[in-house]
């Protein structure tokens, strides 16, 4: 496949297989084609009260459809917005043409699909998706009174991982380029789903689509290796799932000045290196019952944000750790007695053998800043409490990130005591500074045969205790992975 020019029109029609072969077209999903009028109804003129929010790119409004039979969500993107995201550099579609491109041929039970799309009179276009009548993630983790509990939250990190797995696995792929928490919206089911394919990219890396458009995303979770149109991989993505993941254990901002310092990859990562993970762990919650849980979390979100990107984990990967951590906070008291029972042999050894090769990672990549309990925050978090207790906490309110396209600019601000919005310098869509990690899972090793009480037989199956501690035990050394494959890892009394 050549790649000539992407100037020349001509030039779209070889250079891009999606737009002339017709083995790589995907079935296009039927969608509805709604009136203007019929729209206006639905969502009553567009009303005050049917409002539910607006992000960067338009308005969004609630939609009573066939005689209140169909509840969704209406897009209405601003005027005059377009990003440059076509085959042809030249070409420039807005979010909603582009969202509707993308979610026309992907559906998924873990994202918010496409319904139907409509114009109005002007020939701009509405989409018209499914209503996620819980919210977002963002105002769940950072405006509730009651912040989700860690089953909670593993159960929408695992979800959402789900979902860009599903894109990255379509033919051709999907890189949404704008994960973040106020693009997973929570449905009637109180399942994560992720939405706002404003900026996505369909295609295979090497096409021309691809290629031509520039970078884009938001501040805070965009990969910092992403700085030119060929940079884009499906591991761009991961990077910004390694930031929402920090953000759904430390329920703090990716950039927040309330925290030193402000950027919670150069927060987090050094803390997590120094297994601190206590440090990093949402105070308003505590810990997990099983301290395991925030190990392969925490382990796992450093290993996305990684600042080399062939060194992230794939989706597959995230997602099969998730289910452990599903599974470990799901049953924490089974975990803990199985981890008392197969004791933490040579633990000490092993962990300064793990410590080691972090120094490795460390000076490798030689940008380790911040990040210490003393500097966890710069102002204080009111007041801590259980999921079960009712608590009201009040927070300086950081002005959320904004996708950018390339419209190239984005705000950043700060309310002061008084909600007032203090005006902050526009910063170019610049990079968040990011660093590796080091990969240091618990080493477990067990002892011999364990026994396990005819209680725990009841709750789960042996064989899926095994395969689960087999997967904990990833980055283990190789022998150590050979003789826990060897024996039987639990044997039921
Ligand atoms: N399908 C939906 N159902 C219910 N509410 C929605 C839906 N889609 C969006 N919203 C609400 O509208 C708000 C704006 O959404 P939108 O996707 O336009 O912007 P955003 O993701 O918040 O910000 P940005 O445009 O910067 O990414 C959301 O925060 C959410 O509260």
């Amino acid at each position: 496949m050549g790649f000539l020019s992407c100037n020349a029109e001509s030039a779209i029609a070889t250079c891009d297989p999606y737009n002339w072969d017709r083995r790589n077209k995907t079935k296009l999903i039927k969608i509805r084609d709604f009136t203007y009028p019929e729209l206006v109804k639905a969502t009553n003129g567009f009303s005050a009260e049917s409002f539910l929010g607006k992000g960067s790119h338009g308005t969004v409004y609630k939609a009573c459809l066939d005689d209140g039979r169909l509840i969704a969500a209406v897009k209405k993107t601003y005027p005059n917005l377009s990003i440059a995201i076509h085959s042809n550099c030249t070409t420039c579609t807005t979010p909603a043409e582009n969202e509707i491109e993308i979610l026309s041929r992907v559906h998924h039970q873990r994202l918010v699909n496409l319904i139907g799309s409509g114009e109005d009179s002007k020939g701009r276009k509405l989409l018209v998706v499914e209503y996620m009548p819980n919210g977002s993630l963002y105002s769940l983790l950072h405006c509730s009174s009651r912040p989700p509990s860690w089953t909670r939250r593993v159960q929408f990190a695992l979800q959402i991982a789900k979902a860009v797995q599903a894109l990255h696995l379509a033919n051709p792929p999907v890189i949404h380029r704008d994960i973040k928490s106020s693009n997973v919206l929570i449905d009637e089911s109180w399942n994560a789903r992720l939405g706002d394919f404003g900026l996505a990219l369909r295609g295979h890396v090497e096409d021309v689509r691809i290629k031509c458009t520039p970078p884009a995303g938001t501040l805070g979770y965009l990969d910092p290796g992403y700085l030119a149109p060929g940079d884009l991989s499906t591991k761009s993505d991961v990077f910004s799932f390694g930031i929402l993941l920090l953000e759904v254990i430390s329920g703090r901002n990716a950039i927040d000045v309330n925290y030193s310092p402000p950027s919670i990859v150069d927060w987090a990562v050094p803390l997590i290196k120094r297994r601190d993970f206590s440090a990093i762990c949402d105070d308003r919650i505590g810990s997990p019952v099983d301290p395991g849980v925030m190990d392969n979390l925490a382990i796992l979100a450093a290993r996305c944000v990684r600042s080399t990107a062939e060194k992230r984990p794939g989706m597959a990967e995230i997602v099969e750790g998730l289910k452990i951590a599903s599974k470990r906070v799901n049953a924490p008291h089974i975990w803990n007695r199985l981890r008392r029972s197969v004791g933490l042999v040579e633990e000490s050894r092993t962990l300064k053998t793990v410590i080691d090769s972090n120094e490795e990672v460390i000076n490798a990549d030689k940008t380790i800043r911040g990040g210490s309990r003393r500097n966890r925050k710069v102002s204080s978090v009111s007041s801590v409490g259980s999921e079960n207790e009712p608590i009201q906490w009040v927070r300086e309110r950081v002005i959320r990130s904004k996708s950018t396209g390339s419209f190239g600019e984005i705000k950043m601000g700060r309310f002061d005591s008084r909600k007032k919005a203090v005006k902050m310098p526009v910063v170019k869509l610049s990079k968040s500074r990011s660093m590796g990690i080091l990969h240091s899972p618990q080493l477990l090793r067990y002892k011999n045969n364990i026994g396990i009480g005819l209680e725990m037989k009841r709750v789960i199956d042996s064989r899926e205790v095994e395969s689960s501690m087999s997967k904990l035990l990833i980055g283990l050394d190789e022998k150590s992975e050979r003789e826990m494959q060897e024996k039987p890892l639990v044997s039921i009394i």
